[in-house]
């Protein structure tokens, strides 16, 4: 991708300055100082602390594990116990969410304002290469040596027709309920949309998911995504995929006069309409780059707007770097974070940064700095859905595999067949396995079931340490545990190698 260095102007006073202060921009400051380079990190939000901590991650799943308790005292009974009346005081809810995330967030603005680098307290903009211009009144301008992008990502509102002037709820309504809505269409068929789909039917709300594609979660295999829509419509979700939408209205409803929404879509060749008093867009997420005049510095964007960036995460300004959400692939913390700490590695250990200024901690920093640089390996990705049950994959699926022609064997094996799951009454789901005909090395996990998030490490290190199903089959698995269910995949494809001789 990048050709050449561009020159670094020998009067800028920042060897990096970062824009953004979320997961990547953080993360890249909190690095670069602990590696010596004099950091400016510039960030204009109301609120510290980036969408993960202020509404993503942490609000969502303090909300789905109130979700998944309320939903369990529900069905009590099943267990032999009786727990009547369970219910859900949205005020107590979302007062102890806000205290939680409260927490963080001081945590997080601590950090930020440590004085390790200099915190700068407005957005920015380029007006050339190594000069950034603050949006503020004075016009400040902040000039660097290099320069990292982390500006995240706001909801996308495709062009259909109504949506915009409809006005829908986005994640961050959802995640701020005082009260319960009564009726939501939720529109999309992503992470967003299930996991918040599933938040909303459990706290007591009526439901609808309005998806394009044919099966939930498209990027997951249909086998996953069959045992997570199976779980939500078992919830009484209403889910209707295979759609097209045709528009969006908001409007009083003619039975009570309630301002609601009104969703036309067709299906199955079919005209349809729902009607509810709320509708969550739930359609994606867009980077964060269209205010940036980018081309004033010469970097690209992909025609989705994410910043294109090669293996080290460099623009095509080489000098400029970008991480998190505004640079995909995929919009999730941990590689955010991977991403932003990879580039500020790159820059301290390229040659065109020998000049940058040393400060004091530069010495602390340099067994870390002496760590040879990898790019991210795509054959690691990690994801996890915080639905009921989970949907955890690490590595390559079964699609990615047949696309690349690798020959893989699989084996898998269903939790409803597993003791703990049993006696936990989590038997949804299964756990499947994918490694190397010969050697048996590790390619790929999928989970679906109960603390899939969590099972899903099992393999996140089994993958990066490059372990074979063998190697797997040395570790003690304590019974009874969900974990303990791998044995029986790992030991169907050693036996299938053994057999292969
Ligand atoms: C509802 C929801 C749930 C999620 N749950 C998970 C989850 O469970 N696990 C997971 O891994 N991911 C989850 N994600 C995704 C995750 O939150 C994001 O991938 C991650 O927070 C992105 O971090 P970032 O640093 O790229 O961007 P952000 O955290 O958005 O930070 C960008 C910062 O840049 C600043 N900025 C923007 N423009 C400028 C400018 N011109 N100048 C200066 N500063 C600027 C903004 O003010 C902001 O502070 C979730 C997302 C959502 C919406
Ligand atoms: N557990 C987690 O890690 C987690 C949780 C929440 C969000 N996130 C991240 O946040 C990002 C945003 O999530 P999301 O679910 O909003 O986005 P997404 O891209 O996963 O899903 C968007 C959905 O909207 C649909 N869609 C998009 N445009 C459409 C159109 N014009 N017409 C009809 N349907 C359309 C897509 O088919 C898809 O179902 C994701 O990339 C995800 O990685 C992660």
């Amino acid at each position: 991708m990048p050709a050449k260095n561009a020159a670094s102007p020998p009067t800028a006073p920042y060897d990096l300055a970062v824009l953004g202060g979320g997961s990547a921009g953080y993360n890249a400051a909190r690095t670069a100082t602990a590696l010596g380079l004099k950091t400016a990190l510039i960030d204009g939000a109301c609120e510290l602390g980036g969408l993960c901590i202020l509404n993503g991650c942490m609000p969502s799943k303090t909300l789905l594990h109130v979700a998944d308790t309320l939903h369990q005292a529900r069905h009590a009974s099943r267990l032999g116990l009786r727990i009547p009346h369970p219910a859900a005081d949205m005020l107590s809810i979302q007062s102890r969410k806000r205290r939680i995330i409260a927490d963080f967030a001081a945590y997080r603005q601590e950090q930020l304002h440590s004085g390790d680098f200099t915190l700068i307290r407005h957005h920015a903009h380029f007006v050339d290469p190594h000069t950034l211009q603050l949006d503020n009144e004075s016009e400040e301008q902040i000039r660097a040596r290099h320069i990292l992008i982390a500006t995240g990502s706001h909801v996308s509102t495709p062009s259909i027709p109504g949506l915009a002037q409809a006005q829908c709820w986005t994640s961050d309504d959802v995640l701020n309920l005082d009260s319960l809505p009564q009726s939501v269409i939720v529109l999309g068929g992503g992470i967003v949309a299930c996991e918040l789909a599933q938040l909303l039917a459990r706290l007591g709300s009526r439901v609808t998911l309005i998806q394009r594609s044919a099966q939930l979660l498209r990027e997951h295999s249909p086998e996953a995504a069959a045992v997570i829509e199976s779980a939500l419509r078992d919830e009484g979700v209403e889910i209707i995929t295979g759609t097209q939408l045709h528009r969006v209205t908001r409007e009083p409803s003619r039975d009570t006069g309630k301002l609601g929404f009104t969703v036309e879509f067709e299906h199955g060749g079919a005209a349809q309409t729902r009607h509810a008093l709320h509708c969550l867009n739930a359609f994606g997420r867009t980077p964060h780059t269209a205010a940036l005049n980018l081309a004033a510095a010469d970097v690209k964007t992909a025609p989705t707007g994410h910043i294109r960036t090669n293996r080290w995460q460099q623009t095509s300004a080489p000098h400029i770097y970008a991480a998190g959400d505004c640079a995909g692939p995929h919009e999730i913390v941990h590689l955010a974070i991977q991403q932003a700490e990879l580039a500020v590695r790159h820059i301290h250990q390229n040659p065109s940064t020998a000049k940058t200024t040393k400060t004091k901690t530069a010495k602390t920093a340099e067994s870390t700095a002496a760590t040879p640089l990898k790019p991210i390996d795509e054959k690691l990705h990690l994801s996890v859905v915080f639905t009921d049950p989970q949907l955890a994959t690490i590595g390559l699926g079964e699609r990615a595999l047949k696309d690349a022609k690798t020959p893989y064997l699989s084996a898998s094996y269903p939790f409803a067949d597993h003791g703990k799951a049993i006696l936990l009454e989590a038997t949804r789901g299964y756990v499947k396995l994918f490694a190397a005909p010969k050697t048996g090395r590790l390619l790929g996990a999928e989970i679906v079931g109960r603390d899939a998030g969590e099972l899903i490490h099992c393999f996140s290190a089994a993958l990066a340490l490059r372990a074979t199903v063998f190697d797997m089959l040395k570790a003690p698995w304590y019974h009874p545990t969900l974990a303990e269910i791998f044995t029986y995949p790992l030991e169907e494809i050693a036996e299938q190698i053994n057999a292969a001789g």
